[in-house]
């Protein structure tokens, strides 16, 4: 057997908490030979400590083997001492009248206070995830607030972003998911995401010459993959929980775990490449192997690509202006 490693979950009794915990106990994260410590945070109020108490309950009642140990607290240094493996979830969400900008400073608070208790106590080689919105930014501020860590470790979830865009580009070329490698999902976590199939193949032919519709492309198949989460909450009230989960289990399996050659795609702190300044959070085509990711490099960018990979560049950019005064 493996010695236990220790995964750190924040919002751990919210929705995706609830589709998340179970999934990693049971060793669909990690490997079947994998036990785990889940060490969980939520906010000190008492209905989200009297929830989380709920979720610790039923965990226990699943008498998972790998199921080492677990641990319930409100405080970022207890949850996050000595982590492996640490997936922010828990975030202010969106209230009415709130501005996009309330939402980035609210959260700035969250992740900066999560960063440098990550920094204090977590192990070196912590893999950080942050689900929470807005995904990037925040996992931007994350790591600058831990500067003792690696940049390396902090990554942003825009799994659930390539996940959508295999499925609605399977279902309009008539072909299995599995069967579609090399798809990408540039930049922020938000409408201005730009899903890229140019180089996606189906059993080594090209997707994109066998869908051959460029309009379907800009004015469908960008828009359907960028509001997914919009058209989530419209249809079921809730944001996208299972497939949020799914998504970060995905993320962290094939990190730490490999991809086998095939490219996902992972928020990371940029390198430069691709005209994007080092630093900003941004998704981008890699491979994991040996618990590291390699960026695909050197991919070709047409003039319709640099203005979409531009544009939600922007973006990103505009959220870190907005937060840089609390970063120091
Ligand atoms: N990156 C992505 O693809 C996606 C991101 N999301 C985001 O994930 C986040 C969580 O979503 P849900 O689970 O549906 O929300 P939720 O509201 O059901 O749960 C969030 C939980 O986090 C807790 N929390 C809030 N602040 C916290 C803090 N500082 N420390 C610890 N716990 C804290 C809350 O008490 C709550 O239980 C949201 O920000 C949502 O927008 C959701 C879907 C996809
Ligand atoms: O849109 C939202 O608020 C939740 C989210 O990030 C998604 O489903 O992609």
């Amino acid at each position: 057997m493996k010695t236990p490693v220790r995964v750190a979950v924040t919002g751990a009794a919210g929705q995706i908490g609830y589709a998340l915990l179970f999934r990693i106990a049971s060793g669909e994260m990690l490997g079947k030979d994998q036990p785990v410590i889940l060490q969980m945070l939520e906010l000190p109020m008492e209905k989200a400590q009297a929830a989380l108490k709920g979720v610790m309950m039923e965990l226990e009642d699943c008498a998972f083997p790998l199921l080492a140990g677990m641990v319930g607290t409100d405080d970022p240094k207890v949850a996050f001492k000595d982590a492996d493996y640490a997936l922010l979830v828990g975030a202010m969400p969106r209230g009415p009248g709130m501005e996009r900008k309330d939402l980035l400073l609210k959260n700035a608070e969250i992740f900066t206070v999560q960063g440098k208790a990550l920094n204090d106590v977590a192990s070196r080689n912590v893999k950080v995830l942050v689900v929470g919105n807005p995904a990037n930014t925040n996992a931007y501020i994350a790591m600058k607030s831990a500067p003792s860590l690696p940049a390396k470790n902090f990554t942003a979830m825009l799994r659930l972003d390539h996940n959508r865009a295999l499925s609605q580009l399977a279902s309009k070329a008539g072909v299995a998911v599995a069967d579609i490698e090399k798809m990408v999902v540039w930049g922020n976590h938000s409408p201005t995401m730009y899903p890229d199939y140019r180089f996606a193949t189906v059993n080594g032919a090209s997707l994109k010459d066998k869908i051959n519709d460029a309009d379907w492309n800009a004015n469908t198949f960008i828009p359907v993959v960028g509001k997914r989460g919009a058209a989530i909450i419209e249809a079921r009230g809730l944001s996208s929980a299972a497939s949020a989960a799914n998504a970060a289990i995905d993320h962290m399996r094939d990190w730490a775990l490999g991809t086998n050659g095939k490219w996902v795609t992972m928020g990371v702190p940029s390198d430069g490449s691709y005209g994007i300044p080092e630093g900003v959070m941004y998704g981008v085509p890699v491979t994991c192997a040996n618990g590291e990711y390699t960026r695909i490099e050197g991919l070709p960018v047409d003039d319709f690509s640099r203005a979409a990979m531009d544009k939600t560049l922007a973006e990103l950019e505009e959220e870190r202006a907005g937060v840089a005064h609390l970063l120091g």
